[in-house]
């Protein structure tokens, strides 16, 4: 068997406003608007030959809840590792007080279509506050979870997310400890974790390095950034640096810029969508390989006799920081014709071979690189090398978003000088009206992407992004340094930043 067919349905939520979701039973009727939508989605997925489907996060409720309103949505889920075989749709009763009853609905959905289905949930675990010195004031632990039936309806995986992101710390507990998930199919060993969990090594890179999993199953609520931080093209970087199968869904809600769902394989997507002008669902199915497991490709490249810039490069080409996504990159333009360009910072160095396809079309193009600590909305300390499109004609408008792109590249490569291994390759074209990730039209190979015949559409950006993980764990980032006071994190920053700027 070479082959299996997944599913994914990015779901447009349907959510009702804070002030009226007043008890559990309000918030069962919206969690059941939405059970109804995935139920359809199953029973498709299904028809066309899907094993298994994965729902996006949040998709049975939204996103805007206090911690007090969010524990209506929950429910008391065991943990399938000390209770295996838990299978809600045959041992409930329904209308028992003590059911689960949105367990008990996607434990039906997965046997009645006799599926692995794959759903986001609130989990809840009562707590007592004598007893247990971590344990919130309000008696209860409240988890992002993810959870996955088998085809007879059992639970066979329950993931509490681990990194969560900005405003969930308010309704959500973070898991004490992280938690590796993994369950093993008829077709491959899968793994799970949620959404900004991916920018980060636990779980993700152990369940991938030290647990053997080659597909990874992702509910998502991902809002699009661009140049780097684009849904569709940061999930297929992920499947293609770490050689898995990624089968990504994303919440719908085009006007927080949430879209962009996935099936992903180490060589690139098989099929996606990035629909920014409607609010409607979409169901995804598609053949994903059954891989052969490989170890982890170092995509570490380092090289020497980098190509310095010719003199009339040297003349043409301007160098200029500006900030990408809050972070201050150094760039140099590209002169056109066609060159041979290197940019550096700290310990990163970029190198590009480009040739235009045109010399008279239009647009400013620039190649930036960044070694630091990223700050916004999280800190994760990232190594970059990005040739990306600017919004205008001005320096300062490199590395803004802009869905502009004016030229098509006849060749190109791009390599860089990394401290990690963790290398994710991203590559978006568009002809404004959407992302398009050009698959078959370049490649990522030893370490470089590269072009060999000219790309269908402009390029938005082509990026080596690369995760220093490592250096995560310095300082002030440690989980234990977390706990600490506000002017221990500041001596921990300034001392972090003294030795990094001494360091380099
Ligand atoms: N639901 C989540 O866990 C958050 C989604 C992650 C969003 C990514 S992380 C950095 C970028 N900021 C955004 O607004 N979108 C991107």
């Amino acid at each position: 068997r070479k082959s299996y067919t997944a599913a994914v349905y990015e779901h447009a939520v349907f959510t009702l406003p804070l002030a009226e979701i007043e008890n559990k039973t309000v918030a069962l009727s919206v969690m059941k608007q939405n059970l109804q939508v995935y139920e359809t989605a199953t029973a498709e997925a299904k028809k066309k030959g899907a094993e298994i489907i994965v729902f996006p996060e949040d998709g049975l409720y939204g996103f805007e809840f206090t911690r007090e309103v969010f524990h209506y949505f929950t429910e008391d889920i065991p943990n399938p590792e000390t209770q295996p075989g838990w299978n809600p749709c045959k041992d409930q009763h329904p209308g028992d007080p003590t059911n689960t009853p949105v367990q008990y609905w996607l434990s039906c959905m997965a046997l009645n279509n006799s599926i692995y289905l794959v759903a986001n949930v609130g989990d809840v675990k009562y707590c007592n506050v004598k007893s247990d010195k971590l344990c919130p004031a309000d008696g209860r632990y409240q988890y992002n979870t993810n959870v996955v039936y088998d085809p007879e309806g059992r639970l066979v995986a329950r993931y509490h997310k681990q990194n969560l992101f900005m405003g969930e710390k308010l309704k959500y507990n973070q898991p004490h400890q992280c938690e590796y998930t993994t369950f093993t199919t008829p077709f491959g060993k899968f793994g799970t974790f949620t959404c900004f969990d991916v920018l980060f090594r636990e779980p993700p890179i152990s369940l991938v390095e030290n647990y053997g999993v080659d597909n990874v199953v992702f509910p998502t609520a991902w809002m699009d950034v661009l140049p780097l931080f684009a849904s569709v093209e940061f999930h297929q970087a992920w499947a293609m640096g770490m050689g898995v199968n990624f089968l990504s869904a994303n919440t719908h809600r085009a006007s927080l810029r949430m879209h962009g769902s996935g099936i992903f394989t180490p060589q690139g997507a098989v099929v996606y969508t990035h629909d920014t002008t409607t609010e409607q669902g979409r169901l995804l199915v598609a053949k994903v390989p059954i891989l052969k497991r490989t170890p982890i490709k170092s995509t570490y490249r380092p090289y020497k006799n980098m190509p310095l810039p010719t003199d009339h490069e040297a003349q043409t080409a301007i160098k200029f920081q500006a900030e990408v996504f809050s972070d201050l990159f150094d760039f140099v333009t590209l002169p056109k014709p066609s060159g041979s360009l290197t940019i550096c910072q700290k310990a990163v160095c970029c190198q590009l071979n480009y040739t235009f396809e045109d010399s008279h079309s239009g647009g400013l193009y620039a190649l930036g690189a960044f070694d630091g600590l990223h700050t916004r909305e999280g800190q994760y300390y990232l190594q970059i090398c990005t040739l990306l499109s600017c919004a205008n004609s001005s320096t300062d408008s490199c590395g803004q978003p802009t869905n502009i792109a004016k030229s098509r590249f006849k060749n190109l490569s791009l390599s860089g000088i990394f401290n990690t291994k963790y290398i994710f390759p991203e590559f978006l074209t568009t002809d404004g009206t959407g992302h398009d990730l050009a698959n078959g039209q370049w490649l990522y190979d030893d370490g470089m992407i590269k072009v060999n015949n000219t790309t269908v559409k402009p390029l938005l950006s082509a990026t080596l992004f690369g995760r220093w993980y490592q250096r995560d764990n310095d300082f002030y980032l440690t989980g234990a340094s977390a706990r600490k006071s506000p002017m221990v994190l500041a001596l921990n920053l300034v001392l972090y930043n003294v030795l990094f700027n001494l360091l380099y």
